[in-house]
């Protein structure tokens, strides 16, 4: 088994504050974390610990090269790069981020997949070795949603550990567990330790078997230095030196954490003076030469899979998860159709047989496209930030075209099973709309409209940070494009502003096309009854250039090839907004 030596110096982090008040901003630089340094050898177990805001997870993530700082990391002696030291680290985040309709045989086999370099066989075997080790192998087909946080923890363990990471950051891993489960995790930990790493967690107020089990504890001030680093028996004596007496049957961990923390600004003071002590007296300087640590190899990872690999094991991973959520889908499927008839029936008397008629129809035929739209696209946008989180967590296994690919394949099947479904239930209610002629062409352009919906929640949702800025924007948004749809004012003759932002939605187009189509055949029909106050319409072409659209299949064609580069271009807008979601997380 090969040593090394991970070691961290002067390590710096600040972030930039601004204050402002109804007149001016001010820039206020904040120290987080103020020139760390130390040490740590592989086999051991070292916990951060410090009171809540002491930056214990900034420090983690400086360490693991998930966030840029100021200073140097070495291994063995020799300076690494973050993006090398993320090659051959995991980082276990304190939030367990999974698909839950997945047991987990599935996750762990689509993460195996996902990061090993092995042939189908091999990755069976390493899982089953794994499940075993972290005691979860009678788990295998129960589904995440069911696991305790315990069970959820050491999931998430396990599949960091696929990759064989030489060294493990955990955030937080007994937050939320019982002692006993906290316990079984850094138990875990420990034997991962042992078989030649380094694990690093961040810990709040461990008990005291817990604060004794670890090898190595970093202890932070509130100003974010390094009060102390060492075992827990030199920290006691550490802190003897000092004049400060853990009390018998007291929790040590409680007791120098208490200490450490900045109350008053005397605190402050001799916080400082502890920091400088620990620098000069107690910092364990490491002699490489005694350590025999060549025999470490440095993978140079590829840790993004093919293409094409990564498409199939995705979509695998969400056809399992639509399968599960069957009965989500079908509730809202049925939603979709209720709706469908509500407002079916609503126009359900509306005839074609007077100029009055006309007025209701092209009411209807808005309804049925904009219900489409606005479906698939809050559809998308009310599912597709969680998701986005756990695309975030898997950044180092995967890049972003397959996984935004699949998911836009995901969404194909619902644009055509609710446009059937709503198309049907219109036809069934409402007697001015018949045939199998007009059935297929609504049908093709409704699941055109139903996919621009999508594509245009996704392009939002990947565009803004969150769902309430989603909409807050949302709100005019809708409003304009409804607006400019073509029912309520006849937009050709607006300003030509208006003209082309009318094109920037799928509403104008996909209502267009869908009049076109009705209103194209009904040329012999005479909808003139010459009531007064009652609009004359000889044919449907004047219906059509009544509301300014023009009367031709040529038209329809063109809208929607439109439609469909319209589509492309929300996705791609969408797919830029993920990545820059993607390069600018930090844990
Ligand atoms: N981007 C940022 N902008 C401003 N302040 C930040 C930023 N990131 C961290 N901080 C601040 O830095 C300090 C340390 O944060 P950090 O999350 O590392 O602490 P912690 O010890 O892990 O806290 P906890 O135990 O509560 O999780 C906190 O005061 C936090 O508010």
């Amino acid at each position: 088994m090969a040593h090394f030596i991970f070691t961290w110096e002067n390590l710096r982090y600040s972030v930039t504050e601004r204050q402002s008040s109804i007149w001016k901003q001010t820039k206020r630089k904040k120290v987080i974390i103020d020139g760390v340094s130390g040490s740590a050898i592989s086999g051991c177990v070292i916990a951060i610990m410090g009171v809540s805001g002491s930056g214990k997870t900034s420090l983690l993530t400086l360490l693991s090269g998930q966030r840029k700082g100021k200073g140097v990391l070495k291994i063995n002696g020799r300076a690494i790069s973050g993006k090398m030291l993320r090659s051959n680290s995991a980082f276990v985040q304190q939030k367990d981020i999974f698909i839950e309709t997945l047991t987990v045989y599935e996750h762990i086999t689509f993460m195996a997949a996902m990061s090993l370099n092995q042939a189908h066989s091999a990755r069976v075997l390493v899982v089953h070795k794994l499940l075993k080790d972290f005691n979860i192998e009678n788990l295998m087909y129960t589904k995440i949603q069911y696991l305790s946080s315990g069970e959820k923890r050491k999931l998430s363990l396990a599949s960091n550990l696929l990759s064989d990471p030489c060294i493990l950051f955990c955030d937080e891993p007994t937050t939320g567990l019982d002692s006993f489960s906290a316990i079984s995790v850094v138990r875990i930990l420990e034997t991962v330790a042992v078989s030649g790493k380094i694990v690093f967690l961040t810990v709040h107020q461990p008990s005291s078997q817990l604060f004794e089990s670890f090898d190595n504890i970093i202890l932070l001030s509130t100003n974010g230095k390094v009060v102390f680093q060492g075992s827990p028996e030199n920290a006691r004596a550490f802190f003897e030196n000092q004049f400060l007496y853990c009390p018998t049957a007291y929790n040590p961990a409680e007791f120098y954490i208490k200490n450490i923390a900045v109350k008053s600004s005397s605190d402050e003071g001799r916080i400082d003076h502890m920091v400088e002590v620990f620098k000069e007296e107690y910092a364990v300087k490491f002699n490489f030469s005694d350590i025999e640590y060549d025999g470490l190899l440095l993978k140079q990872r590829d840790t993004e899979k093919s293409f094409v690999f990564a498409l199939g094991w995705l979509t695998w991973r969400i056809l399992i998860d639509m399968k599960r959520n069957f009965k989500q889908y079908s509730v809202t499927f049925l939603l979709i159709i209720i709706t469908a008839f509500i407002i079916g029936l609503t126009y359900s008397s509306i005839s074609l047989n007077e100029g009055s008629s006309v007025q209701s129809i092209q009411g209807a035929l808005l309804l049925i496209v904009s219900e489409l739209i606005f479906n698939g696209m809050y559809q998308v946008i009310f599912m597709f930030p969680s998701e986005v989180e756990l695309f975030i967590q898997e950044k180092n296994m995967y890049s972003a075209l397959p996984y935004f690919v699949s998911k836009i394949v995901s969404l194909i099947p619902f644009a055509f099973v609710h446009s059937l479904g709503f198309l049907a239930a219109y036809f069934i209610c409402l007697h001015f709309l018949a045939g199998v002629h007009l059935f297929t062409y609504m049908y093709l352009i409704l699941v055109g409209a139903s996919l621009g919906g999508s594509a245009l929640g996704l392009c939002l949702s990947a565009l803004f940070p969150s769902i309430e800025a989603v909409h807050l924007f949302i709100v005019p948004l809708e409003l304009l494009c409804l607006l400019l749809s073509g029912l309520w004012i006849k937009v050709n003759s607006l300003s030509k502003f208006f003209s082309v932002v009318k094109y920037l939605s799928p509403f104008y187009i996909s209502y267009e096309s869908i009049c076109i189509i009705y209103w194209i055949k009904l040329d012999g029909v005479d909808l003139c009854t010459n009531v007064r106050d009652i609009a004359c319409f000889h044919n449907g072409t004047e219906v059509l250039r009544n509301y300014g659209f023009t009367p031709s299949y040529d038209k329809v064609y063109s809208n929607l090839i439109y439609l469909m580069i319209l589509i492309c271009v929300y996705c791609y807008i969408g797919y830029i907004g993920i990545l820059r979601k993607r390069a600018l997380y930090h844990v």
